[in-house]
């Protein structure tokens, strides 16, 4: 994944300003900075859910924006590309009046036309994954905060996207419901080759999860290397002060 020289304004104001930044296959990058540095609008770049107002963007090789003529992408090419990418966001989006089972197959059967019977035997390895198995006719409001979580990330898995986009997955969770959807993540991030691309203020699963993270300020990457650089040696002040204030919080 490759983001060329992006800039973004809402009206008049402007939230990424020249950013760069690659993503190898199978590569897990975490973004992290202040809140409104600009990290949660990358992932819906990403996803094709708002358009830069310059720069490319580039996904398995293709530019997500324009087609080889330079014409903007037609809704069903950018169907294409955002099948093989995946997200999570922090609410989690379950549909409340269909069991976890129903909410698991039914992109499976009418997105990718699977049998009702090889849908249900792929959730059932998923939620197996998410060590919801139990679960399995239970509807999302008997379930906790970090359960949905993870049954949405199961959600997300069962389509087998390449890139999978993670954004501040566990805000909206207390810090023990937070834990055991980190941990669902780091078993996905060790177990599988899905591309990582996560948007996390949990600095130790940051930690923990990444091959490099990339620090925003301003709509900037202010700098960007091995946890171990970021979290032990930050070049940046502005990397300091954030690593601060969040860790003292
Ligand atoms: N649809 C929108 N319309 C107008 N402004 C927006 C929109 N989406 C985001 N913004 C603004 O863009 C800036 C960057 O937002 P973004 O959500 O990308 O930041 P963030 O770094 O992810 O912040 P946080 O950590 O608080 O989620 C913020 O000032 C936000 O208010």
């Amino acid at each position: 994944m490759e983001f060329e020289r992006i800039s973004k304004f809402f009206g008049a104001h402007r939230v990424l300003v020249d950013l760069d930044l690659q993503v190898q296959p199978g590569e897990k990058v975490t973004l992290i900075g202040p809140s409104g540095s600009g990290k949660t609008t990358v992932l819906r770049l990403a996803m094709t859910l708002e358009k830069p107002t310059g720069g490319d963007i580039r996904i398995f090789g293709e530019s997500i924006l324009f087609d080889s003529a330079g014409k903007p992408l037609s809704t069903s090419q950018e169907a294409r590309i955002r099948r093989r990418c995946g997200m999570v966001f922090q609410q989690f989006n379950l549909f409340p009046h269909l069991t976890v089972l129903q909410n698991l197959v039914l992109a499976p059967t009418t997105v990718l036309r699977q049998s009702k019977e090889q849908a249900e035997n792929t959730a059932l390895e998923y939620l197996r994954m998410v060590g919801l198995e139990g679960k399995v006719h239970a509807y999302p409001a008997q379930l906790s905060g970090g359960q949905q979580q993870r049954i949405a990330i199961a959600r997300a898995l069962i389509l087998k996207p390449e890139i999978l986009l993670l954004d501040e997955i566990t805000s909206a969770l207390d810090p023990e419901l937070a834990g055991e959807v980190l941990d669902v993540v780091r078993g996905v991030a060790h177990e599988t080759k899905v591309t990582l691309l996560i948007v996390t203020h949990e600095m130790r699963f940051a930690r923990e999860v990444s091959d490099r993270i990339a620090v925003f300020d301003a709509g900037r990457i202010i700098e960007q290397g091995s946890p171990d650089k970021i979290f032990s040696y930050p070049e940046c002040d502005r990397t300091r002060a954030f690593l601060q204030s969040v860790l003292n919080h």
